[in-house]
């Protein structure tokens, strides 16, 4: 019988070896490089008509452009499954890919623990107004116009978003004696609730109470956007905004208001509404700490995430379960639910 082809769309840079050795098992296409014309022709050619499941990230919407209902209904008829290196997937059109019944998973858990100590180096940065002594340093101004900053115990931290880095990041901001609220879409059961955290019930009451606001829920249509002009004013004068999670979910035009007005006191951001572009206003600020969207940008975790692809794509082929799913494809009858225990210990 013919092997199965599964295709790899972009570069991998740590599982190399372990995308060749499925060659064993199946038939390896690549599309490594390449124009989104390109392949759209070759999608239509049918030099994919053989592939079941396919590798793609974040980092390789550069090749293809987004996975968006035009692009998602020019793949093969044969595909059955779409494993994204990527804890954010807002490349991909989950709803054309649910329409077509092609399973989709993403990389969460891998990305747990080197985004929560991005939020951590942001959350200290924008505390100490990190930006002015590091650059004065190298002007050879020494400390230059430094200022005072604050400690973080003792204030609160709201959370928006308690998934997996919102929890990797409480627990790491406990030890730094901070109280820790969080809102969520519904309260966390008691197996995944940490005992130092409160959960708060509307969105509101988080920023009324926070001194700190992390940003850690994905970004979809319903929260875009969700940290505008209306919010901004519900915190406290002088508050912080760490970002972590989709620069889209902060109206940054608005954020940038809030900073010049002095009602934001600092921020903290790893990501940007329109990366690589950054709003002037945030890169003249003294009071942003910024960094270039390097969450996950370790060897370990980018080895993990590129591993975690694979092991959904030989899941998938194999047994017709993705082990990291998308959650907006859960309640689908045409899904066979992964291996949940397997899974937590990816
Ligand atoms: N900076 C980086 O390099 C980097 C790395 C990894 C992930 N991310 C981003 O971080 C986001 C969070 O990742 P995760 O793995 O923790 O995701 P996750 O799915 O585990 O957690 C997201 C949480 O947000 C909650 N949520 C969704 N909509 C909400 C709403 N309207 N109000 C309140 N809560 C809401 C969900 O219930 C869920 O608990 C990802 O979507 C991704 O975009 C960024």
């Amino acid at each position: 019988m013919a092997k199965q082809a599964v295709l790899l769309i972009g570069d991998l840079a740590h599982a190399s070896d372990e995308w060749s050795a499925l060659s064993s098992k199946y038939t390896l296409k690549e599309f490594r490089k390449g124009e989104r014309e390109q392949f759209l022709s070759n999608c239509k050619s049918g030099e994919y008509d053989d592939v079941v499941a396919l590798y793609r990230s974040n980092q390789s919407t550069s090749e293809t452009g987004p996975f968006d209902q035009e692009l998602i209904s020019a793949l093969p008829k044969s595909l059955k499954y779409i494993c994204h290196n990527g804890a954010g997937y807002d490349n991909i059109d989950v709803a054309s890919c649910n329409e077509r019944q092609i399973g989709v998973s993403s990389t969460p858990v891998a990305v747990d623990e080197a985004t929560a100590d991005v939020a951590v180096f942001l959350m200290l940065g924008a505390l100490r107004h990190a930006h002015v002594p590091l650059t004065a340093l190298r002007a050879g101004q020494w400390r230059g116009e430094s200022q005072l900053g604050h400690d973080p115990k003792g204030k609160t931290l709201g959370i928006l978003g308690m998934g997996g880095i919102g929890r990797a990041f409480a627990h790491r901001a406990q030890a730094f004696g901070l109280n820790i609220i969080y809102h969520n879409r519904s309260q966390l059961s008691s197996d995944l609730e940490p005992s130092y955290t409160i959960y708060v019930k509307t969105l509101d009451e988080l920023l009324e109470r926070s001194d700190i606001l992390s940003l850690n829920l994905s970004l979809n249509a319903k929260t875009k956007y969700i940290i505008s002009a209306a919010q901004l004013k519900k915190l406290k004068m002088g508050s912080i905004i760490v970002n972590t999670a989709r620069g889209a979910l902060i109206n940054e035009a608005d954020l940038v208001s809030a900073l010049e007005s002095g009602h934001i006191g600092s921020v903290g951001l790893d990501v940007f509404e329109e990366e690589p572009k950054i709003h002037a206003g945030l890169v003249k600020s003294d009071k942003a700490f910024l960094l270039p969207h390097v969450g996950t940008m370790t060897w370990e975790t980018q080895r993990d995430m590129e591993l975690l692809v694979l092991k959904n794509l030989e899941s998938g082929v194999q047994t017709g379960q993705l082990l990291t799913r998308v959650p907006e494809q859960k309640s689908f009858n045409w899904v066979k639910d992964g291996d949940s225990a397997l899974a937590s210990k990816i």
